[in-house]
């Protein structure tokens, strides 16, 4: 492999936490290495609607910032794709770096991307809330979108200039319609592949669906997203960069591809 796991028994800095769960057979994020996926011809596609009124607020929770929508309806669902049920869109973020050289979770060939979104959403038929779904194998799926840097993103314009509002821990700022489509490349290939949450609390409830094609941003929107901070107003600033975990050892695990 690419990477080595020397780190995967350290504390996390950013989480104060033990990065490895006990046991875990399926963690995020992994490496993804192309010639070793399997392509599986029963995979479907991947089927959106979002609807862009469920938009709620944009958030800082100390780790990223969120958009987050609102999942009381089957109003922004995902279905199809490898997953057996429909899911209900609950809110996205990002992962960065500190420089463009890495920032995202996954990697392609041992390749980073500067940034990666994820679109976070919830099995709503089988179960009541996004906080049981958490706790299930089957309970969430996550749509990761790697970023690259090169054009200027129109639609990613309307997020990067509400963040100055958010720039510390645990300030939001109402957001009322945003359609997060647009931030979804046009090819539909995608990787999947059974994981987790790729922060506390870990859980190992993630049906992970990786977009072949990265979207493109320019520097200064990728900039501003540095400019968010891990604290929250008063403390000592941190910048909010790298908020990225570690790679994860495959395990018994099998990466398929919607494609050839
Ligand atoms: C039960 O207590 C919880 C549950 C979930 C929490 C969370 C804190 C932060 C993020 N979450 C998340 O929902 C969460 C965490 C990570 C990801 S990720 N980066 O897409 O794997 C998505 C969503 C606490
Ligand atoms: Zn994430």
């Amino acid at each position: 492999a690419c990477c080595s796991y020397r780190l995967r028994d350290a504390l996390h800095p950013l989480w104060q936490s033990p990065l490895t769960i006990p046991g875990g057979t399926r963690q995020s994020p992994i490496n993804i290495q192309w010639r070793d996926s399997v392509y599986d011809p029963f995979l479907k596609p991947l089927k959106i609607s979002y609807d862009p009124t469920t938009c709620l607020h944009i958030w800082n929770n100390g780790y990223s910032f969120l958009v987050e929508f609102d999942d009381s309806a089957d109003r922004s669902i995902i279905i199809g794709g490898p997953l057996e049920n429909q899911y209900r869109l609950k809110q996205f973020h990002f992962h960065w770096g500190a420089v463009n050289d890495w920032g995202s979770e996954h990697t392609v060939d041992c390749k980073f991307y500067p940034a990666e979104l994820h679109l976070v959403h919830w099995n709503a038929v089988e179960y009541l809330s996004f906080e049981e779904a958490v706790m299930e194998g089957n309970g969430l799926a996550v749509i990761g979108v790697f970023l690259k840097l090169g054009a200027r993103h129109e639609g990613l314009q309307t997020l990067v200039d509400a963040l100055p509002a958010v720039r510390h821990k645990d300030t939001v700022i109402e957001f009322d319609v945003f359609d997060p489509s647009c931030l979804l490349p046009s090819c539909p290939d995608y990787w999947t592949y059974a994981g987790s949450l790729t922060t506390p609390p870990l859980t190992e409830s993630v049906t992970w669906i990786i977009k072949k094609k990265p979207i493109e941003v320019d520097e200064d929107q990728l900039e501003a997203f540095r400019t968010l901070l891990f604290t929250s107003h008063g403390e000592e600033e941190r910048r909010m960069v790298d908020n990225f975990r570690p790679l994860q050892p495959l395990m018994d695990r099998t990466v398929r591809s919607s494609f050839r």
